[in-house]
């Protein structure tokens, strides 16, 4: 396959991605593009790849076949040290967060720096208590253990761990998961306005309608092993494809819209 035209505004390009477990396919030549500055929503039903999806585009899975680009590298071109250099202006916030539950807060957000950057002991700590208050968990957090934390804090501390490199791109594998309605909106708060301040492009993966609705300026939805369809929310909402139908028109579906529809309109949000 030919290299796509470069595109800036485009910082990660998928193209004819396949994925399979043995002889069970999960992706087969699935198509996707993510543009600079914006908030992409990943969904699709339990099992159709999303999880997968992310892994393979990070690196943390060898694909069965097709190209990812990433930040105008094809990265299965790269040597050690070139992927290790994408990776750094990459942030990943797994499901469970993935703390190391026997490191402090302040110790997990600085693992990163401290496997990267040949950086003191004094300046790790002042880089980690910036990434710390910027997640939003107050400066006592700190020092506490993750079990010593809220499920929301939990989240924040590992949302300070996936931006203590400064990375271009976060990776948010189900980020409102666990979480109360007033937390889940208080985080999706956090993550337009950290995109608004740090440019970053955010790629998540999600369940949850209402964060749909108020953080992503596009969806990508994931059925039958490939992109089905993506657009805003509400041009993907009108395509007739049955799960999407039942997705968006559910009882959650409409709940959510019409609770979003009350809200005061997020400020306008164009690629960058
Ligand atoms: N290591 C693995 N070995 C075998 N099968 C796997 C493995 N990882 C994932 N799968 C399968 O690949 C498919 C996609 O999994 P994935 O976790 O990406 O789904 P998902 O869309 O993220 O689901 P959910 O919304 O439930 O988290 C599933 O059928 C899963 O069982």
């Amino acid at each position: 396959m030919s290299a796509p035209t470069p595109d800036e505004n485009v910082v990660i390009r998928v193209r004819d991605l396949t994925n399979k477990f043995g002889s069970f396919v999960v992706h087969d030549e699935l198509d996707l593009d993510v543009y600079r500055g914006e908030i992409l929503g990943v969904v699709g039903g339990s099992g159709t790849g999303k999880s997968v999806l992310m892994r393979a585009i990070v690196g943390l899975r060898p694909p069965d076949g097709g190209t990812v680009w990433m930040l105008g590298e094809q990265t299965e071109n790269l040597s050690e040290d070139e992927r290790s250099a994408v990776n750094r202006k990459v942030g990943l916030l797994f499901q469970d967060g993935a703390l190391f539950s026997s490191m402090t807060v302040a110790q997990n957000v600085m693992a990163p720096l401290r496997e990267t950057l040949k950086i003191s002991d004094q300046l790790a700590r002042e880089i980690a208590s910036t990434k710390i208050s910027l997640a939003g968990l107050q400066p006592e957090a700190a020092e506490k253990y993750p079990s010593e934390l809220s499920g929301g804090m939990r989240k924040r501390a590992a949302l300070a761990r996936a931006l203590v490199l400064d990375p271009e791109i976060l990776f948010l594998d189900e980020p409102t998961a666990g979480l109360d309605p007033i937390g889940a909106a208080k985080f999706d708060e956090l993550i337009i306005s950290l995109r608004d301040a740090l440019g970053l492009t955010v790629f998540m993966i999600t369940h949850d309608l209402d964060s749909l609705n108020r953080d992503c300026d596009r969806i990508a939805v994931l059925a039958e092993k490939k992109v089905i369809a993506d657009g805003p929310v509400d041009e993907v909402r009108q395509n007739p494809h049955p799960w999407i139908q039942e997705y968006f028109s559910g009882p959650r579906g409409r709940a959510a819209q019409a609770a979003n529809t009350f809200d005061v309109p997020a400020p306008e949000r164009g690629r960058a």
